[in-house]
């Protein structure tokens, strides 16, 4: 299925984000009808190429647990800001980010899903900003976590499935993948919205450098994508309803040898309530490398990246900030030309 194109772009260009039901995907079940599974396959397969991002339904995550998650992110960011200035980590994207210049209206927490020394990453990070305890947001964060997590891995699961590359054990992601949450909330910008120099610019264009984001939402809309090749034209991610999105990253591009296709995006902000979102980013781990399986290599689609480390092109990213980063840092000489030709152009 297919949000209308006028639901989300209303008198804009009409640009279709696709739209799927996944119900039980991923279930034993599911699975064992072969015919229904690849097809569902295929069509997430599809929309990571075309659009870099699709919107879809789950019954892994109940409506009372998304809206413990909303309220939980209420409670958490209406604490005093000493208090949320607590959570502090040496990583990028991690530490509460409170005050910043380029994004205003954004207040973010980075919780990584696996910490050296910690058994449970929601009961510490709750019991540093709630030290008397908050046993209904430690156990929403705890949950909602663990589920996005599996549902990031489903769809590379799914990925592969399609790919027909499921059966190849160096492809097997466990070993080298991990994953970090993100907590957001964006204040309303001055009105009318657009009133100050940011015009209501929530977060500002990037394209993920993980490998699959999925992120969730409070009832209000203000992501937004730029569809392939029109890099002049943005597009409202309407998210239905107890609907997540899913965002593939720079790391799964370079994976695929361009096949998978990184959407930029932004948040942009319109309405007069805050907007609370939340994240679960699939990464390789610091060390692994990402590379193009010989699978996706032959005369017609030449290698587009070269092969890297992680930690490597994340750091490039983090100290230069380029909007191209991976073409940058990775592109072969095929992919720079065609960049510099775009710049000409
Ligand atoms: O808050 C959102 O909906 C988008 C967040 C996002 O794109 C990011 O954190 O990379
Ligand atoms: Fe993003």
């Amino acid at each position: 299925m297919v949000v209308p194109a006028a639901a989300n772009g209303g008198d804009q260009k009409p640009y279709e984000i696709p739209f799927f039901d996944l119900g039980a995907a991923g279930e034993e079940e599911i699975i064992a009808d072969v015919a229904r599974w690849k097809e569902m396959c295929d069509k997430v397969r599809e929309a990571c190429e075309i659009q870099g991002c699709f919107c879809f339904t789950t019954d892994k995550v109940p409506a009372k647990l998304r809206e413990g998650m909303a309220e939980g992110l209420r409670q958490l960011f209406d604490l005093p800001v000493e208090t949320k200035e607590r959570h502090v980590s040496p990583k990028p994207y991690r530490s509460y980010l409170g005050k910043n210049d380029v994004v205003p209206y954004l207040e973010s927490f980075g919780i990584d899903d696996q910490a050296p020394g910690v058994d449970d990453v929601a009961e510490a990070f709750t019991a540093v900003m709630w030290p008397q305890g908050n046993p209904e947001f430690r156990e929403s964060l705890s949950e909602m976590s663990a589920k996005m997590l599996d549902l990031n891995l489903l769809i590379i699961k799914m990925l592969l499935t399609s790919y027909n590359l499921e059966t190849n054990p160096s492809h097997a992601a466990a070993d080298t993948t991990t994953s970090y949450f993100r907590l957001m909330k964006y204040k309303v910008p001055p009105a009318p919205p657009a009133a100050d120099h940011y015009a209501g610019i929530g977060l500002m264009a990037h394209t993920d450098k993980n490998t699959v984001t999925i992120l969730g939402q409070n009832d209000v809309q203000g992501l937004e994508i730029q569809p392939k090749e029109d890099n002049n034209t943005w597009v409202p991610v309407v998210i239905p309803e107890g609907a997540f999105v899913a965002i593939v990253g720079d790391a799964l591009k370079a994976w695929s040898n361009g096949r998978l296709h990184s959407v930029r995006h932004r948040v942009v902000l319109r309405g007069e309530k805050e907007r609370y979102s939340w994240g679960s980013f699939l990464m390789p781990k610091d060390g692994s490398r990402v590379e193009a399986p010989e699978e996706f290599v032959d005369k017609d689609h030449p290698p587009l990246y070269r092969g890297f480390t992680y930690a490597d092109f994340l750091s490039y990213f983090v100290s230069t900030l380029k909007d191209d980063a991976l073409d940058v840092f990775a592109g072969l000489p095929d992919v720079v030309d065609d960049r510099d030709q775009l710049a000409v152009n």
